[in-house]
Formats: C-alpha cells, structure tokens, sequence
C-alpha cells in the first residue's frame, strides 16, 4: 500500500479539486428534492405559478452544475487512476530490469506479466471508483439522512430497515466473495504460463503433434477461470435485483405509511416526496459504498501483488563505494577458490575453482553436459554473485566495481543467440550505442555477418523481427558475436556460441577473431574438443570441480576426464594423428 501511496501523493493537487467537486455535485443532488417539495407544497398546492417558474428554472441550473461537476470528477478520476498506473508499470518493469537472475526465480515469468497488466488494470479500475464513489457516498449518506430527518422524521425508520437488509446481503456477499479474488488472480497466472509455455514451444508442439493434450492443458486453466469468474460474477449480480427489491419495498413503504400520515394532516405531500428522493439517495449511498468494500479487497490482493515485486530488491547492485579498475586495465580474470550453490539448491554447483585467465591468451572449458561450465562463465557478469571465494578482474574483486564498470569491460555472447526487435544495425549497437557505422560494419565483418547482410534489401537497416525470429539460428549467433565485437571489450565470453555455425564459417569466423582479441582475454565454453583443442589453457570440469588445466597436449597426456572426452568425440585416426604432432612437439 506504501507505493500506491507514494504515487498518489504526486497528485494531491487534482484529488483536492476532485473532493471540491464531489462536495458540490453532492450538495445540488441534496439540494434538488427539497425544491421539489417546495414546488408541490408552495406552487402546486397553493396555485402559485410565480413560485413553480422560480423553483423549477432554479433546479434546472443546478441539475445543470450538478452535472458538471459529474464530469469534471470523471475526468479527474480517470487522470489520477490512469497516471498512477503508467507510473505504477514503469516502476514495476524497471524493478523486474534491475533483477538478478536469482531474484527472477522468486517469481514466474508468466506471474510477473500478470501482475504488470492484470494486476495493475485491476488497481486502476478500483481507484477510478474509489475516486468517483468512495467520497461522494458518505457525505451523500449523510447528508440524506439529516435531510430526510428533517423532512419526514415519522417515517426514518424505513430508511433504517432497508439500509439494515442491504448491509446484512453485502455482509453475506462479501465474506464469500473476497477469498475468492486472491485465487481468481492465481487462476490468471495459471492462464498466462500455459498460453505463453505454448506459444514458445509451438514447434516442438506441432513436431510431436501434442497439440490435442496442450488443448487439453490450456482448456483446464481456461474452464478453470471461468468458473471462478462465473460464480464471482453470479455473486455479484445477485446484488441488482436485491437492491430494486429493497428500494421498490422502501418506496411502497415510504408513500403507504406517508399517505396515512398525509391524512391525519401530520406530513405535506412536497415533504413525503422529497423523504422519498432522500430516501433513495441514502440507499443509493449505501450500495456504493458496500461495491466500494467489495472491490476494495479486490484491488488489495493486486496490491498485494505488485508490492511485492516492487519491494524486492535487487539482489546483485553497485557497491557502496565502489572501486575503480586501474588504469592499465587489460582483463586478467582470476577466479580464487569460488564455490557457488544456486539459490534453493543444497549442493554447490562448483567448488573451489581456481583458475586465472590472461589478456591475450584464450582460456576454454570442457565437460559433460551439466558439469557446470555455463554457471562458471555466468558468474563474471555477476548474473549470480559466488557463494564463496572470489573473481577478480584485473586484481579488482568485481563485487567491488560498479556494474556498469564491469559490464563495460564484457562482450558476452550467449549460448543461444537472443536479439531485440529493431534493425540489424541496432542490434549490433545494442551494447555500445555510440558505436560508429565504421565498427558496426567492422563488427559484423569479424562475425562473418557482412555476407548475409549484404544480400539483405536493407542491408544494416533490415528489420529484426521480435526475438529475431526472421533470421536464421547461424546468423542470429553471428549478429550476437557482432554485437558483443562492438562492445569493444577486454574480456570475450562465448558460452558454446559457435555451436549454429558450420564448419567452414566456424573456421574463418575464429581467424578474423583471433586478430581482433590477440590482447583481450578469451572465455570459450566449448561441447567438442576440436572446438577448444587449440585454446591456449583448456580446464576440464568434472561435477563442478577442475580436474585439468592445460593445453591440449598436456591434457591428453595427464587427464584422464579429457582423454575420455577425446576418445568418445574424436576417431581412432584423429586421436593417433594428434598423439604423433604431441610426440613431434616434444621432441
Ligand atoms: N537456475 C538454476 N537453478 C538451479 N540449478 C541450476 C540452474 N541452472 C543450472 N543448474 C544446475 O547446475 C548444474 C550445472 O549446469 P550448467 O548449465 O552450468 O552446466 P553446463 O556444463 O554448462 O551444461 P551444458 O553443457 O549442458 O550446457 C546442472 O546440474 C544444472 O542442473
């Protein structure tokens, strides 16, 4: 509730005016049916026809600035409710930006959509109302009462029996109803993970022709909501015909019991008319404000929701007093006894992994799948912080360095290639905006991109569908390695971003990077060792421990974990072929 808060203190101003205009519209209804009575006791009865003229022009002019004031409140409600909203997404997206990878498994991906939309919709519709209702009932209620009160005090307590009726079906209502919203926002979430769980994996779907049992899974989620919304909705709709039950009760009441008062001469009939339109103004009033505590408890489950993403912090932020990287800076990485344990996981992923990475050289790691190679390499990003030891960049514990700093100094591709919608030149900038179309063009030639975007009607300029779903899986790799060639950095980390690319590609594309990084340093997460074999230091992971540290000579000559990987992914030929130029280079 504190950001709802927050945000609306910004707009004190326009709530002020809004309550001005809320008092006055609620004044003139007020106003209304006593002239009315005045019109029948004065004018009709007494056949004075000056007093009707006068009376009526005067409650035209005041049903008019009654009306006015309607519509100013609408558009100030309206104003409020949508800005604190906008501000409200904004704030919530730049949190969810800011998330370390840790922080995002807190919540569903899907959840997190739903609450940036939903959720929020949800708050937006309930402040509108609050805006328009919640001020105007009260004072309407209030003020109906003492002028209903004043005009009919024999008959007040039909106000009381309807409005006691009413508040007893809210009640019912309303303890029924509220547990309900926090599982039909639950329900929503449902929804969202199934639809967008499907459209990501639509052709693995169509491959295995699973479409019938993902129907299956996505009509449950649907029937599910649906019914949930029905029996909320049917819920709330019973409301309609009880409240015209209880006002047409109240009117029949008001004018049987007022007419025997009328004729025993203890009421005017202006004055029993005019208790009827208050009366129907303090029910009315009522009514608004008990869908105002329906939906009250509605839009806090959203509330809910979306403070508690809001009051996430991030997990992974710039120091206090960050540190500065000298200024001879050349991207030596030094990983000290690191252990790292996922968060919720009881074992750690690697241990005591000691390693340095020199400017210059390329340092490539190898292992079975899950060995933990892409944790490591994940972990000088700082996508997760270690759970002991230390990384250090150029002697500088990169916990110590602003993150912006650090990132500065990383061009990092990723395993698999992600792009933005934009042009092709946009994506290649994406990490250097400043970058000139010189670099870009130098960039993409590096990556082996320049072939295929030359034959691109728009060359640079050709539009990246979203995901960059228009191009293939080799040139979405080639434009991610262009993009992390642009960055200009000190430190390369390419987790297996070789793996689209064919082999002759493969080969030209490492020979121009060769040049451009021959003083940076190297990261290569590798699956085949032909891939690595001539990286200047390969480290063998082995369950998320070294267990070789080496060139590839080395290696094959003292770890076993290596010569297994070789003999498993490289033929009797090759293996003899390399033991003969090993034999030879010692020689
Ligand atoms: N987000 C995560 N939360 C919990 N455990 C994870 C997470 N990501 C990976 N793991 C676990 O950490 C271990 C190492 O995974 P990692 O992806 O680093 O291996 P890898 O060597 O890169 O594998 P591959 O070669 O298949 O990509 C695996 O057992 C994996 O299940």
């Amino acid at each position: 509730m504190k950001h709802i808060l927050r945000i609306f203190s910004g707009y004190w101003l326009m709530f002020i005016i809004l309550v001005g205009f809320t008092y006055a519209m609620v004044m003139a209804n007020l106003w209304l049916p006593d002239k009315m009575s005045e019109i029948v006791n004065n004018g009709i009865i007494k056949q004075d026809m000056p007093a009707i003229w006068h009376n009526g022009l005067a409650m035209i002019l005041v049903t008019a600035a009654g009306g006015l004031c309607s519509i100013v409140i609408g558009f100030l409600a309206s104003r409020i409710a949508t800005g604190m909203a906008q501000k409200l997404r904004t704030e919530l997206f730049e949190r969810v930006e800011s998330f370390a990878l840790a922080d995002f498994n807190k919540f569903s991906t899907a959840s997190l959509i739903t609450r940036s939309t939903n959720d929020i919709q949800q708050i937006q519709m309930t402040s509108i109302l609050l805006l328009r209702l919640a001020l105007m009932a009260p004072i309407m209620a209030i003020g109906g009462l003492q002028k209903a009160i004043h005009n009919a005090p024999n008959l007040s307590w039909i106000i009381a029996l309807a409005v006691s009726v009413l508040l007893v079906v809210i009640a019912i209502l309303f303890v029924i109803a509220v547990p309900r919203f926090k599982k039909l926002q639950t329900l929503v979430d449902k929804l969202n993970l199934v639809t967008r769980e499907n459209l990501v994996g639509l052709k693995v779907i169509r491959a295995f022709h699973n479409e019938k049992i993902e129907q299956k899974k996505f009509q449950q989620a649907n029937t599910e909501l649906n019914k949930m919304n029905l029996f909320v909705n049917r819920l709330m709709m019973l409301l309609d015909p009880i409240m015209t039950l209880v006002m047409n009760f109240s009117s029949v009441a008001i004018v049987w019991f007022g007419a025997h008062l009328i004729s025993s001469g203890n009421l005017q009939i202006g004055n029993m008319m005019a208790f009827l339109e208050y009366a129907m103004q303090v029910i009315i009033s009522f009514l608004l404000l008990s869908m105002v505590f329906i939906m009250v408890p509605r839009a806090a489950v959203s509330v809910k929701r979306v403070g508690e993403v809001l009051d996430t912090l991030p997990s992974i932020i710039d120091p206090q007093s960050p540190q500065q990287l000298p200024n001879d800076a050349t991207g030596k990485i030094e990983f000290k006894d690191v252990t790292f344990t996922y968060p919720d996981a009881d074992l750690p992923v690697l241990s005591s992994i000691n390693f340095t990475a020199e400017p210059g050289q390329t340092t490539a790691f190898i292992g079975s799948t899950g060995s933990g190679k892409s944790t490591l390499i994940n972990l000088i990003p700082r996508f997760y912080d270690v759970s002991a030891g230390q990384i250090l960049l150029d002697r500088v514990d990169i916990r110590q360095l602003k993150l912006e700093d650090l990132y500065d100094q990383i061009g990092y591709v990723p395993q698999k290639g992600v792009l933005f919608s934009g042009t092709i030149a946009s994506n290649i900038k994406y990490g250097n905006a400043k970058a000139s179309q010189k670099l870009v063009e130098k960039s993409a030639k590096i990556a082996q991109a320049t072939e295929f975007i030359n034959e691109l009607k728009n060359g640079y300029k050709n539009d990246i569908a979203q995901g960059g779903s228009n191009v293939s899986g080799g040139q979405r790799q080639r434009l991610s390695i262009a993009r992390a060639i642009a960055v200009e950095p000190n430190v390369y980390i390419f987790d297996d971003s070789f793996s689209a690319l064919d082999f002759k590609t493969d080969a030209k594309l490492r020979s121009a990077l060769a040049k451009e990084t021959k003083h940076k340093t190297v990261l290569i997460v590798g699956q085949r060792i032909n891939t690595i074999m001539n990286a200047d230091k390969i480290i063998v992971l082995d369950e998320g421990k070294i267990v070789g540290q080496g060139t590839h000579q080395e290696l094959m000559k003292n770890c076993q974990v290596y010569q297994e990987i070789a003999a498993s992914q490289l033929s009797e030929d090759d293996l003899q072929k390399m033991s003969a130029t090993t034999a030879k280079g010692a020689a």
